[in-house]
């Protein structure tokens, strides 16, 4: 959807989780961007709630701390905006609180003029999610004159069933419509920019298809350990903590279909068939279509770092992947025959995610000579993070006499235009769900469909006496993960280009 930079929409936003981390990191300084930007007016209030026995006072002084280093505000600025924070300090799992934040909530709208809009961010762990939904329902705290929406975090649940029971519990608060399930790659400038790529250019929509693309490769790469979340991630691995979510999002916004409109239910529609034509993989033949891996100790970044059975609150002989490649194969018209590989790890040579479109080689090409490799398939690259750009591989006529022809690379950089002004993903996310604009938020088809998809995957490891490949923290992954693209005639395209 095009929005007007300068609708400001009103709201009241209370963050469950407000004196955690995801809050601190990303809340509050998107909040700050937009308040700067002016894209949130002066009406506005934002509630914290937690256990913590702070105060407005404490909160307003972290929420400045949190925003100390954007740059381009002044002291003042901030102050300014740290007091539109209140704070309430309960436990979500009581019921008694919620009674007190409706109270606090209506006598901010009416000091604000807000009528009666309420976004409810649930920045907590999951198991809360259900709890406080129901909570703001049976306490009348969804009982307004205007909308009220919900946000949710990710993990949406742990697999098919456990996502079911969470979405029925919030759907008994919430109808669909006002649920904005966040995956913050949604929100990214260069994730969204695949559809304007695809459907704003003649020279790709015409080729988008199995008969000039013989592959898509997917990578996101990242140098981070698994930090301090051993805990979760330990239950999640790289198979729910990015396929199910992040890399399918990137696969179904480049296989689906035009839609009729830029709306919402028309873009969702889309992608969702792509996920319903997704070939299931059945347990027995996950190895030839999924390869998983573990990072061991290795050196990043010029740093010797430990292997994940290391890692605090990891089992010392745990099977968890942190690595996932996958060939994922669409069956449906325009993409029968194209695999389309992914794959994402921690703890890898480069921090990076890149898209590889490679399209298919002339049927008969003058110029390919088998004995020197100087003819390459022509290569659309599309730069996600951490830099933001799209690269087009030629093919070009060496400069000189001899007729040989070289790699010719067209590049276009969104720094050079936008100096680092890009918003971050969760500033654009937060600002979406205010203007009521779900586009870049999962439906719960999505959900249904992608844990579907990898929970068939998931079971396969589960029960498999196989070990799990280790590769050395600081590379690109296990062998398998070279040979899954090698057997189709296929290699890992450079993600330095
Ligand atoms: N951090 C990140 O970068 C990302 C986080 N997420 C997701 O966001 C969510 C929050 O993550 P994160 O901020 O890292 O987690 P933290 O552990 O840092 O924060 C959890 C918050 O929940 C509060 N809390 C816990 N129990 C209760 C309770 N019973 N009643 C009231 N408040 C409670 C804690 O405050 P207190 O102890 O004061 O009660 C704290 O504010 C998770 O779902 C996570 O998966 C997703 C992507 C990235
Ligand atoms: O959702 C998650 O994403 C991050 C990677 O995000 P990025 O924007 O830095 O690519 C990942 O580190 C984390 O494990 C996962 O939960």
């Amino acid at each position: 959807m095009i929005t007007n930079e300068r609708e400001q929409p009103k709201t009241t936003i209370v963050i469950f989780g407000a004196t955690g981390d995801l809050a601190k990191r990303k809340l509050f300084p998107s909040l700050f961007n937009l308040y700067k930007k002016g894209n949130i007016s002066e009406d506005f209030a934002v509630v914290g709630v937690a256990r913590r026995e702070w105060t407005n006072e404490i909160l307003r002084e972290k929420v400045c701390e949190s925003i100390a280093n954007v740059a381009e505000s002044t002291d003042q600025e901030r102050a300014q905006f740290a007091t539109h924070f209140h704070y309430l300090p309960f436990d979500v799992t009581g019921k008694e609180s919620y009674k007190q934040l409706n109270e606090l909530l209506t006598d901010l709208e009416t000091e604000f003029k807000i009528p009666g809009n309420r976004i409810f961010y649930m920045a907590m762990a999951p198991e809360f999610f259900g709890t406080i939904a129901s909570n703001l329902k049976t306490e009348g705290v969804t009982e307004t004159n205007g909308w009220t929406r919900l946000v949710i975090e990710k993990p949406f649940g742990h697999n098919l069933e456990s996502a079911k029971q969470l979405n029925s519990e919030i759907r008994e608060a919430f109808n669909e419509g006002d649920i904005y399930r966040i995956d913050h790659y949604l929100g990214k400038e260069m994730v969204q920019n695949i559809e304007v790529i695809r459907f704003a250019n003649a020279l790709f929509e015409p080729l988008w298809n199995n008969r000039y693309i013989s592959n898509i490769q997917i990578t996101s790469s990242e140098h981070l350990g698994v930090e301090d979340r051993g805990g979760y991630y330990e239950k999640s691995g790289a198979l729910r903590d990015m396929v199910q979510n992040h890399m399918l999002q990137m696969v179904s916004l480049l296989a689906m279909d035009p839609p009729i409109r830029l709306t919402t239910d028309e873009i969702r529609s889309e992608k969702i068939k792509v996920l319903r034509a997704l070939r299931t993989i059945d347990e027995r033949e996950v190895n030839q279509f999924f390869v998983r891996g573990q990072y061991g100790p290795g050196i990043v970044k010029e740093t010797e770092v430990p292997g994940y059975r290391s890692e605090n609150n990891v089992n010392p002989n745990s099977r968890t992947e942190t690595f996932v490649a996958g060939k994922l194969m669409i069956d449906n018209h325009r993409w029968a025959g194209v695999p389309f590989y992914i794959r994402t790890g921690k703890r890898m040579k480069l921090k990076s995610t890149k898209i590889v479109v490679q399209f298919k080689e002339l049927p008969m090409n003058l110029y390919f000579d088998k004995n020197k490799d100087y003819l390459r398939p022509n290569l659309l690259i599309i730069h996600i993070q951490p830099d933001e750009g799209i690269s087009l591989i030629l093919n070009g006529k060496k400069v000189g006499p001899t007729g040989e022809t070289t790699p010719v690379k067209l590049d276009y950089s969104n720094d050079g235009v936008d100096a680092g002004n890009t918003p971050e993903a969760y500033e654009r996310l937060l600002y979406d769900c205010m203007l009521g604009d779900a586009a870049n938020f999962t439906h719960w088809d999505e959900v249904d469909l992608s844990w579907t998809y990898v929970d068939k995957i998931s079971k396969a490891w589960e029960l498999s006496d196989k070990s799990i490949p280790l590769y050395p923290s600081g590379t690109m992954g296990p062998i398998e993960s070279e040979e899954l693209l090698i057997k189709d005639g296929f290699k890992w395209w450079p993600i330095t280009d």
